[in-house]
C-alpha cells in the first residue's frame, strides 16, 4: 500500500526540479512538478502558491497529528472497540449554544446539484435550476494534475462569470444563464497529498491546495457575485473528528484575516460520512460555529466507512450492496440524528445522493428509476432534511417538487422541523447491523463496477455512469472492501441457496469472468484502450491485501502523478 509516508520521501519521485526550463514562478520552498500550461500559471502564481505554502507551514503539524490520531483509533477499533460519543465533551453536546446565523444568500438549498469541475459540467450544473452546485474536487474527480489544474481555471472563469464552452463536435456553446446555483467547492480530504507540488520538500496537502488556490483567486468576486457580502462557500469530506474540523476553522481563521474580510465570511457543510463522525456532530458544528450552515448525509461513504471501521469485527459483515440503503435502521438513525443536531444548532441539515441517474433509452426504466429517487426525496423532506443532492441536471425537476411540495413556503426546515424525538437514539441505534443477504450476483456486481470505476478513474474521469448508476470514488470504496471483507471472512453467500464460501479461488474465478463480461459489453477496442487490466490488479491486490488499505485513490494515485519533463513518473 502507498501511505501518505511515502510521498513524503522525495527519493521516490523520479523527477527532481527542471531547473532553467519555462516554468512557474515560485516563492521560496516551492516546487512545482507538474506540466507548466500557461492557463495554469494565471492560477499558479508566486503570490497563490506563497499563500498555499503559508497554510501548508502552519497547519501541516496539525495535520499529520489528526492523521495519527485516526491511526490509534483504527488501532482501537480493530481491537475490538466501538465507537461511540465522547465522556470529555458531553459539555458540548449538552450545552445551549448556536451557530452562527445562516446568510440570506444560501437560506434555501433544497436541491443541491454535484459534479466534477470540469467546465461543461460546471456551466451545466449552474444553468441547472437547482439552488447549489457543489463543485467536486473529491469523490467525483480523479485527481490528475490536469483536472485539478482546468478545474481551478474553470471554477475562476465561473465566479468571474466569463466560463463559456465550445462543444466543437455538437457546434454547441455554453454560457452561464442569468439565474445560476451558488457555488460551493468541495476540496479533497485530509489524507490526500499533491504529488506535484512540493513545499520544502514534501507533497502539499491536497485540499490546502485545492481550497487555497480557489480562495486566492476568488474570494473577492464571489462576495460580489454571489455570497451577498459571505462567502466562498465549501464542503468539507472524510473528517473522523472534531479535531480536525478544528484545524479546517483554523484554516477559514487565517484566509479571514490575510484577505481582511469580517470572520464568518466563510461558511461551509460538513459531510458526515464516517461511522466515527456520527458521534461527533456536535462537536464538530462547535469547531467550525462561525463558519457552519450545516451537515451533510454522506451516504456513501458513510457506508463505506462503517466497513472500513468494523475491519476487525466479523459479526459485523454487510449485506449485498444493494441491500444496505436508508431504511436500514442504523442509516436512518444517522439521518435523524443529524437532522436533530443540526436544527438545535441552527443549521441545514442535508440530506444525500440517490444513485440513480435518467435512462435515456427505456422510458419504463426511466420512470421506475425516477420513482425511486422521488420515494428518497420524499422520506428525507419528511424527516426534515433542508434539502438534497442530485447526480444529474435532469433529476432536479422532480428532485425540487418533492421538497417545494413539502416544506410550506419556508426556505428551509430549521425552525419547524426540531426532530426532538430523534435526540434519544443511542450508540446501538446508530452501529446496529445492516440485514439482508449476500449474494454470488452482490460479489460479481462489486467486481465489475469497481474495475470498471477504477479503470475510467485512472484515466481521468472521477464519476461515470455504470448500469444506469451514478458510481464514484465513495461508492466504488463499498464496492472494494465489501469484496475485501467477504474474502477476509469466508462469508457465506447466503441469498442464493448454494451455500457458497467466498475464498480466492472463488474471487480468482469472478475477476476472470467479469473481465471477460465487462470486455463484451464495452467491446474489445474500448477494453484494449482502456485502462482495464491495470484497474483489475489494483482492485485485485486491494480485495485480497492481508490488511485493509485506507483508502482505494491513495494506492490508485501512485498510477496518475506525472511530473514533467519526464512524461511520467512511478512513486
Ligand atoms: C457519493 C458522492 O460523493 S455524490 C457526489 C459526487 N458525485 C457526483 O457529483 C456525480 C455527478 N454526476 C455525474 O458525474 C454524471 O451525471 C454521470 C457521470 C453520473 C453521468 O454523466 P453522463 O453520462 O454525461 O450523463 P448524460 O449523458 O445523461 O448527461 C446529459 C447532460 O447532462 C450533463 N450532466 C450530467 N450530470 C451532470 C452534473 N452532475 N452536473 C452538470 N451537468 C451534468 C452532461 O454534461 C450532459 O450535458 P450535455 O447534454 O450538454 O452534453
Ligand atoms: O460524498 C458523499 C457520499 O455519499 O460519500
Ligand atoms: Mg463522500
Amino acid at each position: 500500500m502507498v501511505s501518505f509516508e511515502t510521498f513524503l520521501q522525495p527519493n521516490n519521485f523520479l523527477q527532481k526540479k527542471t531547473s532553467g526550463m519555462i516554468g512557474y514562478d515560485v516563492p521560496e520552498g516551492v516546487d512545482i512538478r507538474g506540466r507548466y500550461d500557461p492557463e495554469f500559471s494565471k492560477i499558479l502564481t508566486r503570490d497563490a502558491l506563497q499563500f498555499v505554502a503559508d497554510l501548508q507551514r502552519e497547519f501541516k503539524n496539525h495535520i499529520k497529528y489528526a492523521m495519527e490520531c485516526r491511526k490509534e483509533t483504527k488501532m482501537r477499533y480493530n481491537n475490538g472497540g466501538l465507537p461511540g460519543f465522547d465522556p470529555a465533551t458531553k459539555y458540548i453536546r449538552e450545552g445551549e449554544w448556536m451557530c452562527a446565523p445562516v446568510p440570506h444568500a444560501v437560506a434555501d438549498r433544497r436541491v443541491e446539484i454535484t459534479g466534477p469541475v470540469e467546465r461543461k459540467m460546471i456551466i451545466n450544473a449552474l444553468n441547472s435550476g437547482a439552488k447549489v452546485f457543489m463543485a467536486d474536487f473529491e469523490d467525483a474527480l480523479s485527481p490528475s494534475w490536469e483536472n485539478l489544474m482546468r478545474g481551478q481555471v474553470n471554477l475562476r472563469d465561473a465566479v468571474n462569470g466569463t466560463i463559456s464552452f465550445h462543444d466543437q463536435a455538437r457546434n454547441r456553446v455554453y454560457k452561464l444563464n442569468d439565474q445560476t446555483a451558488k457555488l460551493f467547492v468541495r476540496p479533497r480530504g485530509w489524507h490526500l497529498p499533491e504529488a506535484h507540488i512540493f513545499i520544502d520538500g514534501e507533497p502539499a496537502t491536497g485540499c490546502l491546495v485545492d481550497f487555497g488556490l480557489y480562495f486566492f483567486h476568488n474570494y473577492a468576486n464571489f462576495r460580489k457575485a454571489q455570497g451577498q457580502g459571505f462567502g466562498p462557500f465549501f464542503y468539507l469530506p472524510k473528517m473522523e473528528n472534531s479535531r480536525e474540523a478544528r484545524i479546517w476553522n483554523n484554516v477559514f481563521d487565517k484566509a479571514e484575516k490575510w484577505a481582511g474580510i469580517e470572520k464568518g465570511s466563510i461558511r461551509a457543510t460538513v459531510l458526515i460520512e464516517t461511522l466515527p463522525a456520527v458521534f461527533q456532530m456536535n462537536e464538530i458544528l462547535y469547531e467550525l460555529r462561525d463558519h457552519s450552515v450545516g451537515l451533510n448525509c454522506g451516504r456513501w461513504d458513510y457506508i463505506f466507512s462503517y466497513v472500513k471501521t468494523f475491519q476487525a469485527h466479523p459479526d459485523r459483515l454487510l449485506p449485498d450492496r444493494v441491500l444496505v440503503g436508508m431504511s436500514q435502521h442504523f442509516m436512518r438513525s444517522y439521518s435523524d440524528l443529524l437532522i436533530h443536531t443540526c436544527h438545535k444548532r441552527g443549521v441545514h441539515a442535508m440530506g444525500g445522493m440517490a444513485a440513480q441517474i435518467p435512462i435515456r433509452d427505456d422510458p419504463a426504466a426511466n420512470e421506475a428509476a425516477l420513482e425511486l429517487v422521488r420515494k428518497d426525496k420524499l422520506r428525507e423532506v419528511k424527516a426534515g432534511h433542508d434539502g438534497t443532492w442530485a447526480a444529474h441536471p435532469g433529476l432536479i425537476p422532480a428532485c425540487m417538487e418533492v421538497f417545494t411540495n413539502n416544506m410550506s413556503n419556508a426556505p428551509n426546515l430549521i425552525h419547524s422541523m426540531k426532530r426532538h424525538d430523534a435526540s434519544i437514539l443511542t450508540e446501538e441505534d446508530l452501529l446496529q447491523s445492516p440485514r439482508g443477504v449476500r449474494t454470488m450476483e452482490g460479489l460479481r456486481l462489486n467486481t465489475r463496477v469497481g474495475i470498471q470505476y477504477l479503470a475510467a478513474w485512472l484515466t481521468g474521469a472521477g464519476s461515470v455512469p455504470l448500469y444506469n448508476l451514478m458510481e464514484d470514488a465513495a461508492t466504488a470504496e463499498i464496492s472494494r472492501v465489501q469484496n475485501w471483507q467477504w474474502l477476509k471472512y469466508g462469508v457465506e453467500l447466503d441469498g442464493d441457496g448454494l451455500g457458497v464460501k467466498v475464498n480466492l479461488d472463488l474471487f480468482g474465478r469472478v475477476v476472470e469472468e467479469e473481465m471477460a463480461r465487462i470486455e463484451r459489453e464495452v467491446g474489445k477496442e474500448k477494453f484494449k484502450k482502456g485502462m482495464y487490466k491495470e484497474a483489475c490488479k489494483l482492485f485485485t491486490r486491494q480485495c485480497t491485501a492481508p490488511v485493509l488499505d485506507d483508502f482505494l485513490t491513495l494506492d490508485a494515485y501512485n498510477n496518475i502523478v506525472m511530473h514533467h519533463p519526464i512524461a511520467s513518473s512511478r512513486l
